[in-house]
């Protein structure tokens, strides 16, 4: 067994000690509040059936999505972590329909939290990876509740983001600004423990991933980026691309992190009324704070993700193309081209 290094917990106070004075504690607070919810989720997803989190539920969320049982709980389990302590003013979450203000008597926080409760959750009765992510914003300092257009602010106003990856073992990544550490949860101590330093995203790559299965919904810059990848060597990239699909952005996201790639959920002819597939405040932007922390890109296909204005729906979707900076970029040329 490797030597355990820092923990989680005293990574985040080093964190503060660099604000030196400013720091009210407020941020670690919340950010340990965010770290019992993840480690709650792990407990329960690590044992699955014999847990009795398996299976779906007769409710559907804002989308449409029938919910999985772990949606919910996982849910539950952030709310609990994140309304009692004092560091959250309000939330928004992928399994409410409304942002969610504190109740009456409980002490306000600083912050607004936004999160993909159970990211992935199509994974969940099948064992494979699935997820969580997360969004941390300042909270307005002169109002006692929250509304729906203080949620409404672009991803570069983020303090800190982040998503905890079960998978087969459950690794939390973080960034506050200052790059993207990882750290993995040692369960016989119920820490998590960094031992992934300063990631960085490779700027080139030969990774795709797309659900292929909508390539005729795509639009033609798509269309014919993914054609030219598919004909290898011969074809006008010059090189053999090989793709991944594991249905749940927290796995891809984390693959790029660990070798580079790129992740496409774009604008399409199925999705192009709603506005994408996945959802800007948590998902888009999160990822999109960890990706271009760690050197890589996050883009719309028309603009940086983080410098979308979002208008106030808390389950407002963008179109996604993020991770190895060049490859973004030529994949920008082909709308560009268009
Ligand atoms: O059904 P598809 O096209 O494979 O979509 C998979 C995508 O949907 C998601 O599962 C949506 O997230 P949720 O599971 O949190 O709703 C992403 O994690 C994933 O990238
Ligand atoms: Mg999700
Ligand atoms: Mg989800």
């Amino acid at each position: 067994m490797k030597k355990l290094g820092i923990t989680l917990s005293s990574f985040i106070i080093d964190e503060q000690r660099k604000l030196g004075n400013k720091a009210s504690g407020q941020f670690t607070g919340l950010l340990n509040d965010i770290t019992i919810a993840c480690k709650s989720i792990a407990n329960l997803v690590n044992q699955g059936d014999l847990a009795g989190v398996l299976g779906a539920t007769k409710s559907e969320n804002a989308m449409g999505d029938v919910q999985k049982k772990m949606d919910l709980i996982a849910n539950d389990l952030f709310i609990d972590a994140l309304e009692n302590n004092g560091h959250c003013a309000g939330m928004a979450s992928e399994e409410l329909d409304e942002i969610l203000t504190l109740p009456e008597g409980k002490p306000r926080g600083k912050y607004l939290v936004t999160f993909d409760p159970l990211d992935g959750s199509s994974n969940m009765d099948i064992n494979m990876d699935v997820g969580a992510i997360f969004s941390v914003l300042r909270a307005p300092a002169d109002k006692e509740n929250p509304t729906a257009e203080d949620f409404a602010q672009p991803g570069t106003e983020q303090v800190a983001a982040g998503y905890c990856l079960y998978g087969p073992s459950s690794m939390m990544v973080l960034t506050t600004g200052n790059g993207v550490n990882g750290f993995t949860l040692c369960s016989s101590i119920g820490e998590f423990i960094l031992t992934h330093p300063h990631m960085e995203i490779p700027s080139d790559t030969s990774e795709y991933a797309i659900n292929s299965s909508n390539q005729r919904f795509w639009e033609a810059p798509v269309q014919k980026y993914i054609e030219d990848c598919n004909q290898g060597e011969e074809g006008p990239l010059g090189k053999r691309y090989n793709m991944r699909w594991v249905a749940a952005m927290v796995g891809e996201i984390h693959r790029i992190l660990c070798r580079g790639g790129v992740f496409l959920y774009p604008i399409d002819e199925r999705n192009r009324e709603v506005g994408g597939k996945l959802r800007l405040l948590y998902e888009g932007n999160p990822m999109a704070m960890i990706v271009e922390q760690a050197g890589g890109a996050a883009n719309t296909g028309y603009g940086r993700i983080m410098e979308v204005q979002p208008n106030g729906d808390p389950h407002q979707r963008v179109p996604v193309i993020m991770g190895s900076k060049n490859e973004v970029e030529k994949i920008l040329s082909y709308h560009a081209a268009d």
